[in-house]
């Protein structure tokens, strides 16, 4: 008797097996009970028929309760009206313990109900098919850049300084210094990429926003490649490419997942380099002529990354934002310093902003002269200023939010169900 795993059941048709899982759902016709049989690699149904079995198997199955644990031994056998194509004729049941009554019943619940019981919730089909395309979206992400020349590079997670402005750090005290939670591993990749020439970091980033929306985690993971000689057109090309990759991956490797969670996938389909690029002057004209009165300067919301989006079938960048919104590494454009060589990559479907990126100042006064418009505590960031002593390069790259592109290739309504244990504004626990 082989002890298998539902996702190999196919191997297995007309063999008896065993399997370790949990019953996700029952129903009884009187001589027959229908047990869904999950094992975290799919679901079954588990057919007993009561002259078939002994009467302590029939007893257990009539304990069972949802989300029970048990083995299950039994015949498998190919049936083409069940949804995994197979079925199991139960000869066997062991129970492992009979679950308190599950909280999540197969109904609807409320938001909040459902975040304080995420350790359970996760166990939904729905939520077990997000975490899947987020898994292989983090395999087609590492697929392109290993393949691409990239040498993944981990940052640190304690740091002196920060890099995208000081209202959002998380402080915390390192022995008797002053540290905080890394909100993006960029600089150190800037470092790196001196050293190896294309790299890439993959992991938490923190960001103490007290922005309660669809889109802001307080705690989200971030892939942030960096190029040594690699431009501000060439940057975008990189990000068009990995995008592209991603998207056509997850469509290759996730349709069951798309499908379990209802995602029409026509708009992904679309999502081929090379993205369309318009300019932070043509989306604030853009902006005018749809009615909004937005002045140049201001930074974008929500709202108007979504109107900008609406006139592309595809994510596209907007690029030459105006200097004095972006961070203080952004290179300004040589023929244009008012504005910066950078782009923010904007997904369809109302998903705005997923990728920041930007070539990088390469130029040691002007860095200095930043330093001090930006007020940054000189002595943190004298190391970041060594790159630009030591053989400085013109070099570029980008940080890609893992959750927002989640959620767009999902076409899910919030972030929280994009990350396993989302942080978020008055979300600790569980
Ligand atoms: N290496 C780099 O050049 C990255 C650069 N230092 C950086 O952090 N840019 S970013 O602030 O726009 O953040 C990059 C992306 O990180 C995501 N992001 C940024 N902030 C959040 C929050 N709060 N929640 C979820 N996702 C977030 C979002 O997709 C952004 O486009
Ligand atoms: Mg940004």
């Amino acid at each position: 008797m082989v002890l298998t795993m539902i996702r190999d059941i196919a191997a297995h048709v007309g063999k008896e097996v065993k399997l370790g899982g949990w019953l996700y759902n029952k129903r009884s016709s009187g001589k027959i009970q229908f047990l869904q049989i999950r094992d975290g690699s799919g679901f079954i149904q588990g057919v007993l028929v009561k002259s078939q079995v002994s009467p302590e198997v029939w007893e257990n199955a009539n304990r069972l309760t949802q989300e029970s644990s048990l083995y299950v031994r039994g015949t498998v056998r190919q049936d083409d009206r069940a949804p995994s194509g197979y079925e199991l004729d139960v000869t066997d049941i062991e129970i492992i313990q009979v679950a308190d009554e599950y909280p999540i019943a197969l109904k609807e619940h409320g938001v909040e109900f459902l975040m304080d019981h995420r350790h359970l919730w996760i166990r939904s089909p729905r939520q077990q098919a997000i975490l899947r395309i987020r898994a292989e979206i983090i395999r087609a992400i590492q697929d392109y850049l290993n393949r691409n020349g990239f040498t993944l590079v981990d940052p640190p997670i304690l740091t002196p300084s920060s890099c995208e402005g000081t209202t959002t750090l998380f402080h915390t005290k390192y022995f008797d210094e002053d540290a905080y939670l890394t909100q993006s591993g960029q600089l150190y990749m800037e470092a790196a990429a001196m050293a190896l020439g294309r790299v890439y970091s993959f992991g938490p980033t923190f960001r103490a926003e007290k922005s309660k929306t669809r889109r802001h985690l307080i705690e989200f993971w971030m892939i942030e490649p960096e190029m040594a000689f690699v431009d501000h057109e060439g940057n975008m090309k990189i990000q068009e490419e990995l995008v592209s990759h991603v998207v056509q991956h997850v469509l290759n490797h996730c349709r069951q997942e798309l499908e379990t969670i209802g995602r029409d996938i026509a708009p992904l389909e679309r999502v081929k380099p090379p993205f369309p690029r318009i300019t932070y002057d043509e989306a604030v004209e853009l902006l005018n002529k749809e009615g909004f009165e937005f002045e140049w300067g201001e930074d974008f919301g929500a709202p108007h990354e979504t109107k900008i989006a609406e006139s592309f079938d595809r994510p596209v960048f907007i690029t030459h934002y105006p200097t004095e919104i972006k961070a203080f590494y952004m290179k300004p454009d040589p023929n244009r310093p008012e504005v910066v060589l950078g782009a923010d990559l904007i997904a369809p479907e109302g998903y705005g902003e997923i990728i920041g990126g930007s070539q990088r100042i390469d130029d040691p006064q002007l860095l200095e002269q930043r330093f001090q418009e930006h007020k940054l505590p000189r002595e943190a960031y004298q190391w970041y200023m060594d790159l630009r002593k030591y053989g400085t390069v013109p070099h570029s790259g980008f940080g890609l939010g893992l959750e927002r592109t989640v959620a767009w290739i999902c076409g899910l309504d919030h972030v929280r169900e994009t990350i396993p244990f989302p942080r978020m504004l008055n979300r600790l626990y569980p």
